[in-house]
């Protein structure tokens, strides 16, 4: 008899990142790099800012940084919130990052890394790049990178977002927008996902965007697979419901995770 396959790995996922600084407890946190795209900033984009270690505009998102920081903080100066949200970056094509935004943040000190002779990778796809050729970290599979804007808005965008996620299979990326967050689960795992039922679900889905699964297990979820297989054209799982506070998932195709988020 052939001996049974070797168990993958295991992979751990927690959207404690949304938690308010109170309820997380000191040290937990993961560090992390968060990138703004050229989209309305979700409502939390203050609190990632002040927790992140990297700061990363692609392209037009410094826009949104200089216009929608000081809106997404009312009480405060206007000038003083644009003085203390400051880039670490802005790189892209920069066909629309607006000339006095740049100069603004560049006389800050702002790196502006102008990639405008590169009309075949994304803002995005360039920024995740910089980040990871940047990262002191040997072990590039514990960077983990927060996409702020990347879902709503042009389709063509969305999808050119979500395939960044399949570009960098062995990097944490999470794309969030004010409504949901998606990430990839790479088959080369299993996934254990726990639910931070304060700013998150119940909502969720699992979908093989890339390649069709054979082999998906589930549990925690109200309607969960077992050993099923899913594919565009035939069954994905939308409109999932999460029942537990943890959810784990095997399966021999990469697929996306997404879950709601609470209001
Ligand atoms: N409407 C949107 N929905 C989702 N993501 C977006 C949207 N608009 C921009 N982005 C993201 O922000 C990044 C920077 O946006 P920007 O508008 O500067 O890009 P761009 O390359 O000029 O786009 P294009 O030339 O196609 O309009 C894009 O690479 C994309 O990842
Ligand atoms: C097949 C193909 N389709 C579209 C583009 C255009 N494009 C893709 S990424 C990018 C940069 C956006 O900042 C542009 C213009 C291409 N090069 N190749």
């Amino acid at each position: 008899m052939d001996p049974s396959p070797p168990e993958k790995p295991a992979m751990s996922h927690s959207s404690a990142f949304l938690l308010p600084s109170s309820t997380t407890p000191a040290g937990s946190a993961e560090a992390y790099a968060v990138v703004v795209l050229n989209q309305r900033l979700p409502r939390f984009a203050p609190l990632l800012w002040d927790r992140a270690q990297v700061r990363v505009c692609a392209d037009g998102g410094a826009n949104r940084v200089f216009d929608g920081m000081p809106e997404l903080l009312p009480g405060q100066d206007a000038d003083d919130v644009r003085f203390r949200y400051k880039p670490d970056v802005i790189k892209g094509d920069m066909d629309s990052v607006r000339p006095e935004v740049k100069e603004y943040y560049s006389n800050l000190g702002t790196k502006i890394v102008d990639q405008s002779h590169d009309q075949d990778t994304t803002d995005l796809h360039k920024c995740i790049a910089f980040i990871i050729e940047n990262s002191p970290t040997a072990d590039k599979s514990n960077i983990c990178i927060l996409v702020l804007g990347a879902l709503g808005g042009r389709f063509d965008h969305e999808m050119g977002n979500i395939n960044v996620l399949h570009l960098f299979p062995s990097i944490r990326i999470v794309l969030l927008s004010d409504d949901c967050l998606i990430f990839l689960l790479p088959r080369t795992h299993t996934h254990n996902i726990h639910i931070e039922q304060s700013v998150e679900g119940p909502h969720c889905g699992l979908i093989p965007i890339g390649t069709p699964s054979t082999c998906t297990k589930t549990t925690g979820l109200r309607w969960n697979l077992d050993n099923t297989g899913m594919s565009y054209g035939g069954l994905i799982s939308t409109s999932n419901i999460v029942d537990e506070e943890q959810v784990t998932v095997t399966s021999d195709s990469d697929l996306i995770w997404t879950i709601s988020l609470r209001h």
